[in-house]
């Protein structure tokens, strides 16, 4: 008792120790570096590895790649001994994500700007090899455009140097890269107390794999996010679903923000931003909508192909664009069609995408594949042996969201079981999952048919809005898979189930995921009806 006392003591001497040598540290830094710390905490020293945390990924990368040297040199100073450093993310030191998020995600009030940020705020002549902040009363210089080479040959790459990432893992063997979201919070609630922003903080670059199918768009990402508004304006990055736009949009979102402190980031898919539009003329809003999408320094629009056959969506879309464009802000689009196939929309919105860069991302080859699901089981804490994840990634091929899905399947069902992941047990689940031969299309109408006749319910109860839990199961189970078996997108999707947000969606993709893991009789259901939906859209 007495040892555990003095035990006690002596590492909170540590931890005293630690927080006055972390703040020598922060003060012999220079400035631009110091930058990338302010809202970093040292949490403890054990034994020569103190432990310090971050906000974010990024930040996590910055120290660990740029900052460490001198880091461990001050703390080694400091402490008399070698010491090392491992970091850890925590989201909460984020100022931003202490702020009181949003109740209303889709037709939420533009953000009030405490104070009033000038258009165009970029701070002029900042280098981008370290934080920019935007500031009252700054004003960007269209007439200095940055050069080619600076924005193709950014300071920062979070993960140029190695074609294919691998997760990180820190000093004492924990992967650090995605911090979960709060215990069973959406993956939304994360997003939206990151302010108008609404980034999913575990879509940043570091979490993206690169390998020959999207390198080309993942580097114009990364220039563009650099030096927003003057590498290339407009970005478009199309692709078939589930190959990463979304992902790309995000980190881009992400980048930015952690570069220019107080950038304006707005990320919307198309159809939010046509809800949005339909809602602002209902309510007389326009005004507001007009603020919410026009006073962003950066504007991410998802799916744009949601936009063909709305002629006044279309409309609005093309004045929010120009307005953008001529004030340098940078605007990045997503389309599931190269901008000539998008032929319900009008040439002048069209045209437009032309005069920035286009960049494709294609199905990746099987060696991106497996880096992608050694990072997915690296981040998620999964389990899997080389010759599962190999096995995975060559049956599925061509969207890295079933990819990911397969995964899942395959350590749920080994932990349910108590069995070890190896071949012959992923071969048995993967049986079921993709037969073989050509795919048949799923269509979200049959997933709810098969839900609802299982569990004995009707359509309109998987649509409205009784909470009993044997329904709230049910409806989760359909959009997980809405959201696995078929190419619907979130708001799609939610619009299926009764004119649902989005975020529920997302919210019962995560809740199945993890259920499926937990409870034998979800996973055993959500793989009957999967083989049940496939067995009829084989008969169709
Ligand atoms: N290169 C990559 N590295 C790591 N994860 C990836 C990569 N590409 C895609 N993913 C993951 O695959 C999943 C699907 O990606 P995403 O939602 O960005 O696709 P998408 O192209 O936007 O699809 P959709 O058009 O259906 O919306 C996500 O979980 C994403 O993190």
């Amino acid at each position: 008792m007495v040892e555990d006392q003095s035990a006690n003591a002596e590492s909170k001497a540590e931890v005293m120790d630690l927080t006055e040598a972390w703040t020598r540290v922060l003060a012999g830094l220079p400035p631009n570096q110091r930058a990338w710390l302010t809202n970093s905490r040292p949490v403890t020293l054990h034994e020569s590895t103190a432990i310090v945390a971050v906000p974010d990924d990024f930040t996590r990368g910055q120290l660990e790649t740029r900052l460490r040297p001198d880091l461990e040199r001050i703390l080694t100073e400091s402490f008399g001994r070698d010491i090392r450093i491992a970091v850890t993310v925590d989201p909460s030191l984020d100022p931003e994500l202490r702020e009181p998020a949003p109740t209303q995600p889709v037709v939420q009030a533009p953000a009030v700007q405490s104070a009033p940020i000038q258009s165009g705020a970029l701070a002029p002549g900042q280098s981008l090899q370290q934080p920019a902040v935007f500031q009252p009363g700054q004003s960007m210089q269209p007439g200095q455009p940055m050069q080619p080479s600076q924005s193709m040959q950014p300071a920062m790459q979070p993960n140029q140097q190695h074609g294919i990432q691998h997760a990180p893992v820190d000093r004492i063997g924990q992967p650090t890269s995605v911090a979960p979201p709060p215990n069973g919070s959406p993956i939304q609630s994360a997003s939206d107390s990151q302010g108008e922003a609404r980034l999913n903080p575990k879509y940043t670059f570091e979490t993206f794999v690169i390998g020959s199918s999207n390198r080309f768009a993942h580097a114009a990402a990364v220039a563009v996010a650099e030096a927003p508004g003057k590498a290339y304006n407009p970005q478009l990055i199309y692709g078939d679903s589930g190959l990463g736009k979304t992902h790309l949009l995000h980190a881009i979102g992400h980048y930015v923000r952690s570069l220019y402190t107080g950038a304006r980031v707005r990320y919307v898919s198309s159809e939010e931003f046509t809800n949005d539009f339909i809602n602002a003329i209902r309510d007389d809003k326009a005004a507001q909508f007009q603020r919410r999408y026009r006073d962003v320094d950066v504007l991410l629009i998802d799916d744009i192909q949601f936009l063909e056959g709305k002629i006044q969506t279309q409309e609005e879309f093309f004045h929010t664009f120009n307005t953008l464009h001529n004030a340098n802000k940078q605007i990045v689009i997503s389309s599931d069609r190269a901008p000539k196939r998008l032929e319900a929309l009008e040439d002048r919105l069209r045209n437009r995408f032309e005069w920035g860069l286009i960049t494709d991302i294609q199905p990746p080859d099987l060696e991106t594949r497996i880096a992608i699901l050694r990072k997915k089981a690296a981040t998620e804490r999964l389990t899997a042996p080389p010759e599962v994840l190999e096995f995975i990634a060559s049956k599925v091929q061509t969207n890295i969201r079933e990819l990911e899905g397969a995964l899942i399947r395959v350590t749920a069902f080994a932990s349910l079981n108590r069995q070890p992941v190896d071949l012959s047990l992923a071969e048995i689940v993967l049986k079921d999952l993709i037969p073989e031969g050509s795919k048949p299309e799923v269509t979200a109408s049959m997933i709810m048919g098969q839900t609802a006749s299982y569990f004995g319910l009707s359509i309109d109860d998987l649509c409205g809005s009784s909470r009993s839990r044997v329904l709230v199961t049910a409806r989760q189970i359909a959009m997980y898979l809405c959201r696995e078996l078929t190419d619907l997108s979130l708001p799609k999707i939610g619009q299926q189930f009764g004119g649902r947000d989005h975020t529920t969606v997302m919210h019962a993709e995560r809740k199945i995921r993890q259920l499926m893991s937990e409870r034998r009789s979800v996973f055993n259901q959500v793989t009957e009806l999967t083989n049940r939906i496939k067995h009829q859209a084989k008969q169709q």
